[in-house]
């Protein structure tokens, strides 16, 4: 398998008014883990997500949504619990506003044997994320596990929630895990001022190589990307513009699961970040985490390059 992901799948309710207010909902399908396996699998790479869904409507429809989207789902089994769902809409200020409807869910009963029951040991990219780790203690436990235990490359995203962990569970994570991963790929701001204490995105680069990451991407929005490895070496790649912004969920579970594919199919470093960029900015044009994903062809048009 060229790309596992880790992670629980989300029924999607969304609105573009705020929701204190809105009575109309679409309903789709996200969550950070399917969006970035959905995103892997478009890259032509095989794409795994290893999760649970309950024993409900729900659940199938997400089974069949993946695999719609060129996703293995062997390993998304049915446990107990029931598939988690969230709402997506806007907050008064006008950015979003999330409500989640997880706490007890078939996938936050994942725990290290969802691990060693896949193949992400052996896979050539593991995307593991701080949502994941966030779910329950047997989630950490897991997320733990799959990147002690990978053999092929890891990608940490810390995606940090306050709604689902704090500040310090969060970088104790990231601690265990920095370690073992190729690569790190927090937002700035975002993951930075809660996990970090800034929102300088050179000193978020110095201190995931500091703890001991191969290579951390940090993501800036409009603003691109920082790449830096243990050499030294430090680029900036320039974000991807896009006139038609829709909503900005999933940008940054396109962008890793992105690279995560072109990474497994062979693609540098760099090239990599490109492409991650190009899909991050082609999912600004739809609506929900799925709502819009880049095919190959648009992301080699973007940047000028395959992998
Ligand atoms: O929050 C969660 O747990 C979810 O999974 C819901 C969303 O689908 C992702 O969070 C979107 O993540 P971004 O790519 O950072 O916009």
């Amino acid at each position: 398998m060229d790309v596992v992901v880790l992670g629980e799948p989300l029924v999607e309710f969304s609105t573009a008014a705020s929701l204190d207010r809105a009575d109309l909902f679409r309903l789709s399908f996200s969550g950070d883990a399917l969006n970035a396996s959905v995103a892997a699998a478009a890259t032509g790479a095989s794409a795994a997500l290893v999760t649970r869904v309950g024993a409900d409507e729900f659940g199938e429809r997400l089974v069949r949504f993946a695999a719609g989207h060129g996703v293995d789902t062997r390993w998304m089994v049915t446990g107990e619990g029931s598939t988690g769902a969230y709402a997506l809409g806007a907050d008064p200020t006008g950015s979003r506003a999330f409500v989640y409807m997880r706490a007890g869910s078939a996938a936050s009963r994942m725990d290290p044997g969802d691990v060693d029951r896949s193949p992400a040991p052996q896979a050539g990219v593991v995307l593991l994320s701080g949502v994941t780790a966030a779910l329950s203690p047997s989630c950490e436990q897991a997320v733990r596990h799959a990147a002690a235990t990978a053999r092929g490359r890891v990608v940490y995203d810390p995606n940090f929630r306050s709604r689902l962990t704090d500040p310090e569970k969060a970088r104790d994570v990231l601690e265990a895990v920095a370690p073992h991963a190729a690569l790190v790929v927090p937002s700035c701001p975002g993951d930075s001022g809660p996990l970090f204490g800034t929102d300088d995105p050179r000193e978020v680069l110095r201190a995931c190589l500091g703890l001991g990451a191969r290579a951390a991407a940090v993501t800036m929005g409009a603003e691109g990307v920082l790449l830096g490895t243990q050499d030294g070496s430090v680029l900036h790649v320039p974000a991807v513009r896009t006139e038609s912004v829709v909503d900005q969920t999933g940008a940054g579970d396109a962008f890793a699961g992105t690279l995560a594919g072109w990474l497994a199919r062979g693609a540098d470093l760099v090239q990599a970040v490109r492409a991650g960029t190009a899909a991050a900015a082609i999912s600004l044009r739809g609506q929900g985490g799925t709502g819009r994903v880049a095919t190959t062809e648009e992301i080699v048009a973007l940047i000028g390059e395959a992998a």
